[in-house]
């Protein structure tokens, strides 16, 4: 039987299945088997785990930030990328105008993000269903996910789960942190061990047991688990499979002006959503303009600009550094090997004015987290800190050396006395 129809089986059998207490770990069991053939296919399919680079669609990345535009055909994804950016993407009435990724520049409060429109998708785009694979992958890549539906679309909502199922199946998790859950794997015996900081009442009434045998299932006989937040099956196997990708995602109901007010309202108030019309220019505005669709992109992309200044200067206002919440981090470290690694070097510590300091300017060291608009000035060592660096770090090396020296002495001897 191959892997499909496997997963078709167990699909099969997890609709049968009652929901209740008693089924609990028999549904858990199942769960788990779904996600590793899921896994497995997925990896199958994209040549042995090389990551899905997604053939044909090899777009190199660019600017500060990568968002990939997801949708049904037709919903207004390449109207919009030429709204928001200087690149033109073909927009026609009809399905599958777009065949190929065209990445476009969106500038905005000194950053630059690349929006990559896509050709559409359809349900079974992971299991691929027309460029569905390629499309999905370039979405793995991506730093935040734009999906654009269709509002005046029938059958709206049903298209959301859709899309949010696809992306689910190849591991995209959308707006969820990682799970608070840590497998370690132990040489003894012992079986696997369960242990939880919080009542768990998600994994049924004996959590070990179902632990255990979801572990099992991707061959993990012993290692201790432990939980510090409640948690569900699927999270779980998300932990154990390892290969999850944790996006946040906004969602633009488009075309607005074909429906009610009423429901322009309704559609408003989902999670993670924004309502607009490309074409009437609501919500969406101009590339120069701000608007609500970039101010919330930004938001979900976690941007923070940092001025930085040079002693006796004032701050550099035109040409901010911009830091990633969810790439790289916001910390001093994140700002130095973002100008520099001879930056980070020689960084002494940094002077920062803004929100993120007790008091202006405040001293901080690598781990300071900055905020959206912080000012900083970068103190360098002194050119006899930096001296007495270099020495320590050739001292080291050298100790290193003769060390290694050493061992590749005794290795030698040893294999002279085997040989006799
Ligand atoms: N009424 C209305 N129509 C819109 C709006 N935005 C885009 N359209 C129309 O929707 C149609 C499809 O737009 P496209 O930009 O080609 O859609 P797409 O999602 O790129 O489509 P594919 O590339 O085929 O997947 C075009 O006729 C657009 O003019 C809007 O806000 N309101
Ligand atoms: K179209
Ligand atoms: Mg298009």
């Amino acid at each position: 039987m191959g892997v499909m129809e496997k997963i078709k089986e167990i699909e099969a059998e997890m609709a049968r299945t009652q929901k209740n207490k008693a089924t609990n770990y028999h549904l858990g069991t199942l769960k788990a088997k779904l996600a590793r053939l899921r896994n497995e296919l997925f990896v199958e399919q994209s040549g042995g785990g090389g990551g899905g680079g997604g053939e044909g669609f090899d777009v190199a990345r660019n600017g500060d930030a990568r968002v990939a535009l997801i949708g049904f055909p037709s919903v207004g994804k390449s109207t919009l990328l030429s709204r928001l950016t200087s690149t033109q993407s073909e927009a026609a009435a009809y399905e599958f105008t777009t065949l190929t990724c065209i990445p476009g520049v969106l500038n905005y409060k000194g950053s630059k993000i690349q929006v990559l429109d896509l050709p559409g998708i359809i349900e079974g785009a992971a299991h691929g269903a027309g460029r569905g694979k390629e499309v999905i992958a370039v979405a793995r890549s991506a730093d935040a996910i734009l999906i654009v539906l269709d509002a005046g679309k029938e059958g709206l909502n049903r298209h959301r789960e859709i899309l949010e199922q696809e992306l689910e199946t190849v591991g995209i998790r959308l707006n969820q942190r990682p799970p608070d859950v840590t497998v370690s794997k132990r040489k003894s015996g012992g079986g696997v061990r369960f242990a939880s900081t919080v009542p768990q009442t998600l994994l049924g009434p004996e959590p070990e047991k179902l632990v255990t045998q979801i572990l099992r299932e991707y061959k993990i006989t012993t290692a201790d688990v432990l939980a510090r937040e409640e948690i569900t099956v699927d999270q779980l196997v998300d932990v154990v499979v390892g290969n999850r990708e944790y996006k946040p995602c906004l969602y633009l109901y488009n075309k607005i002006d074909t429906i009610t007010i009423e429901e322009v309202d309704q559609l408003a108030r989902q999670p993670h959503s924004i309502v607009g019309s490309v074409n009437k220019r609501w919500n969406i505005g101009d590339p120069m303009e701000d608007d609500l669709l970039k101010a919330k992109l930004w938001e979900y992309l976690g941007l923070t600009r940092v001025y930085t200044k040079r002693k006796g200067s004032p701050p550099d206002l035109e040409e901010p550094v911009i830091l990633s919440e969810i790439r790289k981090g916001t910390s001093v470290k994140s700002l130095c090997s973002n100008i520099s690694t001879q930056m980070l070097r020689d960084l002494n510590y940094a002077l920062v004015w803004g929100t993120s300091a007790k008091h202006s300017p405040q001293r901080c060291g690598l781990n300071h987290k900055l905020d959206d608009e912080d000012v900083v000035q970068i103190v360098t060592k002194t050119i006899k800190q930096q001296q007495l660096d270099k020495n320590y770090t050739s001292l080291a090396q050298q100790y290193q050396d003769k060390h290694s020296k050493k061992r590749l002495e005794a290795k030698k001897q040893k294999q002279k006395k085997l040989r006799g």
